[in-house]
């Protein structure tokens, strides 16, 4: 890890026609971590990360990529960021193996295609046509493709999207091992809780194109020192104190207590509390 931070992003301002999508958005990521970007359709995630990547332009705002502006970067900066989107390369006559040699000819110091397929756990698939391929094998192809080159930062946006548990499952442990890389730094969008949880170092919340909340996904709104609701059949209580609640219903039923669960908020409970959704 380094002090110089992957991303800083200060003001950074979209709109489109009269729709503002960014609304003066602030954003540091730092080298190493993975970072999640949380928030609900058309929160504006998609467009901060292609603003980052350098596929979208900004109107205002100050934003350094690796030290760098994405608007202004160049062909070096460029092989150092690894982006995988939601609308990918038309690819689908040539085969997964044709795919990964031939762009990893765009980088100057690529992968070995081979130890990139066996990476996403595609190296038996290397001889398929891309049209063949599964939902979530296709996107472990836009990943091996997005890390050819040795991405110092990494951009997923919405990665697991119509993965089904197993997929999902796998698609972590692959994240998680080119996380524990060193240098990958690793900006992910998504909707899923799970996957924050499972992934991020840290979570960023945004909703109608501004931050709301920023923190460690364990600690997100509150929600470690949040009160605790106690059930039991028959009745629940919130409680600062649920271990003297459940000694207490202890006594009184004379041993096990019936359908107990002690629960705290969570990041599902304190994620809808920051984005305003109704209960
Ligand atoms: N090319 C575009 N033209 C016009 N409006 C756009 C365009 N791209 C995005 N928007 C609008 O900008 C806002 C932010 O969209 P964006 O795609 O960044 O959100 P998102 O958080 O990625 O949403 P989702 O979770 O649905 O993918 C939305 O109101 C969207 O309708």
């Amino acid at each position: 890890m380094t002090d110089t931070p992957a991303v800083r992003v200060r003001g950074l301002r979209r709109t489109y026609g009269d729709r503002v999508a960014l609304a003066g958005i602030d954003l540091d990521v730092t080298c190493g971590e993975v970072l999640a970007l949380l928030g609900p359709n058309g929160a504006g995630k998609t467009t901060t990360v292609e603003i980052l990547a350098g596929l979208r332009a900004r109107d205002d705002g100050e934003v350094r990529v690796l030290g760098e502006d994405p608007a202004r970067a160049g062909l070096t900066w460029r092989s150092r960021v690894g982006v995988v989107t939601q609308g990918a390369a038309d690819l689908a006559e040539l085969t997964v193996g044709e795919a990964v040699r031939h762009f990893a000819h765009y980088h100057p110091d690529p992968r070995d295609p081979g130890e990139v397929l066996d990476l996403v756990g595609l190296a038996d698939r290397a001889r398929a046509r891309i049209r063949t391929l599964s939902g979530g094998q296709r996107r472990r192809l836009d990943v091996a493709l997005g890390v050819l080159g040795r991405p110092r930062l990494l951009f997923l946006d919405e990665p697991t999207t119509g993965f089904d548990p197993q997929a999902r499952r796998q698609f972590w442990a692959l994240i998680r091992a080119l996380a524990a890389e060193r240098h990958t730094t690793i900006l992910l969008t998504t909707h899923y809780l799970d996957e924050v949880e499972a992934l991020a170092d840290r979570v960023v919340v945004v909703a109608a194109g501004r931050v709301v909340a920023e923190g460690d996904p364990a600690t997100l709104g509150g929600r470690a020192t949040a009160r605790s609701t106690v059930r039991w059949t028959g009745g629940q209580r919130d409680t600062d104190n649920p271990a003297a609640l459940v000694a207490d219903l202890t006594r009184r039923y004379g041993g096990t207590v019936p359908g107990l669960s002690v629960t705290r908020p969570s990041l599902e409970d304190a994620y809808l509390e920051l984005i305003g959704a109704p209960s």
